[in-house]
């Protein structure tokens, strides 16, 4: 069975069970894209995996009680006249990961940017609690600062003095399969390896409050599973994370899943 093939039985199996399929679907075909298995390897048959995703929906976790660490009320944003966030609500505690998803353009960068402070809405409030850790969606690296360099600087921003910083950034890029143990420059860095840099960057120092926007592109598949194993661990160690993603097969594991729909 082809890669085609396997997603239009996966899209097919998934309307039938009522499950809107879009998303889904385009998550599994960058998947294949980034890992190069045939689909029947990487996930099995079309029916069965679109069983397995349909009982993950509705497999509901125990919320966590801890304190909010980002409370977002009523946002709304427009850009000149195009609306883009209408009246968004979205509430994460420590200990809780929240995954933001909806087709390209509906906003979920702009949300993101706004639970950051980096852009404010035009309507509602959003509060945060405890120290933020940032990774956009691409950018955030220095051009000419190695990984160390950039491990120091950042520790240091985050009262980590220049060997505890390295150490700490060594630590976690090994979390997601990288040495960068005397890698060169940034502007020397595959796509891949500055996400994963980036990555590092927003755990530094272990804040509260994690903000990831699509993370993991350009990592193969092995480090988009060590993304992922490292979130849970993130979270288990009572860091609240919001994810940016298309991967609602991650959904029967995060705690809250904001959709925020089709194009704004
Ligand atoms: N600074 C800006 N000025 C004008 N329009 C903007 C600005 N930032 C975003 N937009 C527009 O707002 C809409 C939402 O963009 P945003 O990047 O938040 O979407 P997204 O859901 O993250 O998309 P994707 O999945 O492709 O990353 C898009 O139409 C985009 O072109």
């Amino acid at each position: 069975m082809s890669t085609d093939e396997w997603l239009h039985a996966l899209a097919a199996e998934l309307r039938r069970r009522g499950v809107e399929a879009g998303a889904v679907v385009a998550e599994a075909a960058s998947h294949l894209r980034e890992s190069g298995e045939p689909p029947l390897t990487v996930f099995g048959a079309p029916a069965a995996y679109a069983d397995a995703l349909v009982d993950s929906l509705r497999t509901p976790r125990p919320r966590s009680h801890g304190p909010v660490r980002l409370d977002v009320r009523g946002v709304t944003k427009s850009y000149g006249r195009r609306r883009v966030l209408t009246g968004v609500d979205l509430t994460v505690r420590a200990g809780e990961v929240a995954a933001i998803v909806g087709a390209n353009g509906c906003g979920k960068s702009t949300l993101l940017r706004i639970c950051a402070g980096l852009e404010a809405p035009d309507a509602g409030t959003v509060h945060r609690s405890g120290a933020l850790g940032w990774c956009p969606q691409a950018g955030g690296t220095a051009e000419f600062l190695t990984p160390d360099e950039h491990f120091t600087l950042v520790g240091a921003g985050r009262g980590l003095a220049r060997p505890a910083a390295r150490d700490a950034g060594r630590r976690a890029a090994a979390g997601v399969d990288w040495d960068p143990a005397g890698a060169p420059q940034g502007r020397h860095l595959s796509g891949g390896t500055r996400q994963k840099l980036n990555l590092v960057l927003a755990g530094l120092g272990e804040p509260d409050l994690m903000l990831l926007d699509e993370p993991y592109q350009g990592f193969d598949h092995g480090s988009y599973l060590d993304f992922w194993a490292q979130v849970w661990d993130w979270r288990d160690a009572g860091r609240a994370v919001v994810v940016v993603t298309h991967l609602l097969a991650a959904a029967d594991r995060v705690d809250t899943v904001l959709d925020l729909g089709g194009r704004a």
